[in-house]
């Protein structure tokens, strides 16, 4: 597939919406923005909800990929789940696919098997097929996405990068995301590695950085030309010495979902 050039990014006013809108340009990709909530100082931003069929069809008419980020970010109501997430990114898929958008990097979530436990030190690092264990209706609907991207790869050969994203954030503020942080820098090369990889098909992959404390394996991502660059560790020793080091006895410390598993913070919209 040629590069692309022109791409739809969803959920362009979210966090990490807004820290790829400053740092995906570098890599020469013209941004389409796309979000329910309006972005300002972006008049061609498209302010449309997801559950909009033809605005998503205009939106995607003439991209060359897309960036699919928009969604409830944390867990909620299983209505709200299914209509923006479910309903959402399959309404998202069927205008790529009525429009022939070729490739589509979807951001899924480490909350799809945020039941498993997690690897103590020492252990294996989690394996990118091991099973899929959803901790919220939220992490359910990543779980969905992966499939529907699945679908999509083999009954109309639409490639998908899924990125099974840790926490993107400016700075890990837990000890748990000294395991799971994907720096902004980092996630800008992966999103850019998924958009440009060969022959991708469906690909699943976890979204980190190549942290000391790291809990999967980054194997499937590298493979697509992704070579982390930041590592949390340089954040561990403040981190812990304020939480302390996570305690396997604990159940909010025991899964790779962490919280989400006991208490699930809630989207407030
Ligand atoms: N930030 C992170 O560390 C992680 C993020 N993700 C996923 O990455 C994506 C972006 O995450 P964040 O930026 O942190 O979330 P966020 O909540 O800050 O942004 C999500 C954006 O989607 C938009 N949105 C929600 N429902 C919509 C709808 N029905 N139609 C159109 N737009 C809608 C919101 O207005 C918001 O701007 C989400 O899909 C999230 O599940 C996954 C794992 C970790
Ligand atoms: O697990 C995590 O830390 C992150 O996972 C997610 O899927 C959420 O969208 C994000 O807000 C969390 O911070």
């Amino acid at each position: 597939m040629p590069a692309p050039r022109t791409v739809l990014l969803t959920g362009a006013a979210g966090g990490l919406g807004t820290l790829m809108r400053g740092l995906l340009p570098a890599y020469g990709y013209e941004l389409r923005l796309f979000d329910v909530t309006p972005i300002e100082g972006e008049p061609d931003a498209i302010t449309a909800d997801l559950g909009d069929k033809e605005a998503l069809r205009e939106a995607v008419r003439g991209v060359d990929a897309i960036i699919h980020l928009a969604g409830i970010s944390l867990e909620a109501s299983f209505d709200k789940i299914l209509r923006a997430n479910i309903e959402g990114t399959y309404n998202l898929y069927e205008a790529a696919r009525e429009e022939g958008v070729r490739r589509i990097v979807f951001a899924s979530s480490n909350h799809a098997i945020g039941h498993t436990p997690r690897p103590l030190p020492g252990d294996p690092l989690i394996p990118i097929d091991t099973p899929r264990r959803p901790d919220t209706f939220y992490g359910l609907s990543k779980s969905f996405g992966e499939d529907l991207a699945q679908l999509y790869w083999d009954k109309h050969a639409l490639e998908t990068v899924s990125v099974r994203i840790g926490s993107c954030f400016m700075e890990p503020t837990s000890v748990r995301m000294l395991s799971v942080w994907m720096s902004p820098g980092d996630g800008a090369r992966l999103f850019h590695a998924a958009l440009t990889a060969d022959e991708v098909g469906h690909t699943v992959v976890y979204g980190s950085s190549d942290n000391t404390r790291l809990w999967w394996d980054l194997t499937t991502a590298r493979s697509l030309g992704y070579e982390p660059q930041d590592d949390s560790e340089q954040y561990a020793e403040k981190l812990v010495a304020e939480q302390g080091e996570l305690d396997p006895a604990n159940p909010d410390h025991a899964h790779l979902g962490g919280h989400f598993v006991t208490h699930p913070p809630i989207w407030p919209y």
